[in-house]
């Protein structure tokens, strides 16, 4: 299947290059793709198989570590209990989720993870724990990049504090093939929303369902598929790299559509620590074109987020 966003090779070893064309892709769609990230296919394989087993542990063992507000989300989240449209009136996302978070650091000790039995799922935490760090690794380079894109100091978001201890939080999804439909509104696997945080790094199994609306502001709106590209990252900028950049990289709606067919995928959502200061960058700013939104902290910001997500 073609796609209409950029494909961005991160092998190419012209640093400048590359940044000037994920300049161009978060300018013009919020989306691009990465290729050649060092991750193995192999790697991304063996991290689908455990969540396809993870998601057909019987209900009761899955819910034996359900992750629950306001401590923490980590670990299991069960159909319809996300709503990420919060304008809808409907019963929820129809999809399903384990969420776990940094392995070290303060974060860590302060919300730490669950994991499914050992007896159960002997391989399932060290496979999940190589895939964060891996993942990890590669979002942090794709930063490096996205600040020489932005013309800032490659090392900025370490500089400023986004990334000694960063809210990166992985999230293995499961879309069920029958949805349970609704007379009142149409049934998503996931609503419209744009991410929260810097940046997000997608694999799916290859199951259609993902689409982007480029104009939020037209009415009605128009929505074009993303299909998965094998071995590939989808990449997308999150509301706090929008607002980081006075709206310049886009954060972009997207949704996940059901197909009919039973859908897996896994997000990693890379957000700063929750003490660093999102504040306009200088490079974004200008006296004809000053700062949109007041400086917050990133941890304020995404505790908010999440709250109106899960208020209903
Ligand atoms: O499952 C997907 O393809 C997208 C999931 C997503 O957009 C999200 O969890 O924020
Ligand atoms: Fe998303």
């Amino acid at each position: 299947m073609g796609t209409f966003l950029p494909i961005i090779d991160l092998s190419l070893p012209e640093k400048t290059s590359t940044a000037k064309l994920i300049r161009r892709a978060c300018l013009e769609h919020g989306f691009f793709y990465v290729k050649n990230h060092g991750i193995s296919e192999e790697l991304m394989e063996r991290v689908f198989k455990e969540s396809k087993a993870f998601f057909n542990l019987p209900l009761e063992e899955r819910l034996t570590i359900m992750g629950l507000l306001p401590r923490a989300l980590l670990g299991y989240t069960p159909l319809f209990a996300e709503k990420l449209d919060t304008s809808l009136s409907s019963i929820g996302d129809s999809k399903e989720s384990f969420y776990f978070a940094p392995l070290e650091g303060v974060l860590a000790q302060r919300y730490p993870n669950q994991w499914p039995s050992e007896d159960l799922l002997p391989s399932w935490r060290q496979t999940m724990e190589c895939y964060y760090k891996n993942v990890l690794s590669v979002g942090r380079k794709l930063l490096g990049l996205i600040a020489l894109a932005l013309d800032l100091d490659e090392d900025f978001f370490k500089q400023v504090g986004a990334l000694d201890d960063p809210a990166a939080v992985a999230r293995l999804l499961r879309y069920p093939g029958e949805v349970v439909s609704s007379d009142v509104e149409e049934t998503y696997g996931a609503s419209a929303h744009s991410d929260y945080g810097m940046l997000t790094l997608l694999l799916t199994d290859g199951v259609p369902g993902l689409q982007v609306c480029k104009d939020k502001s037209k009415k009605p709106r128009i929505w074009e598929d993303v299909p998965g590209i094998r071995g590939a990252f989808i990449v997308n900028i999150g509301d706090m790299m929008e607002r980081w950049t006075n709206g310049l990289f886009r954060s972009t709606l997207h949704r996940v559509m059901p197909v009919g067919k039973e859908r897996y995928s896994v997000a990693f959502f890379l957000d700063p620590n929750p003490d660093c200061n999102v504040e306009c960058l200088e490079s974004c700013c200008s006296e004809t074109c000053p700062p949109r939104f007041p400086p917050i902290l990133a941890g304020d910001y995404i505790m908010e987020r999440f709250r109106l997500t899960y208020a209903s």
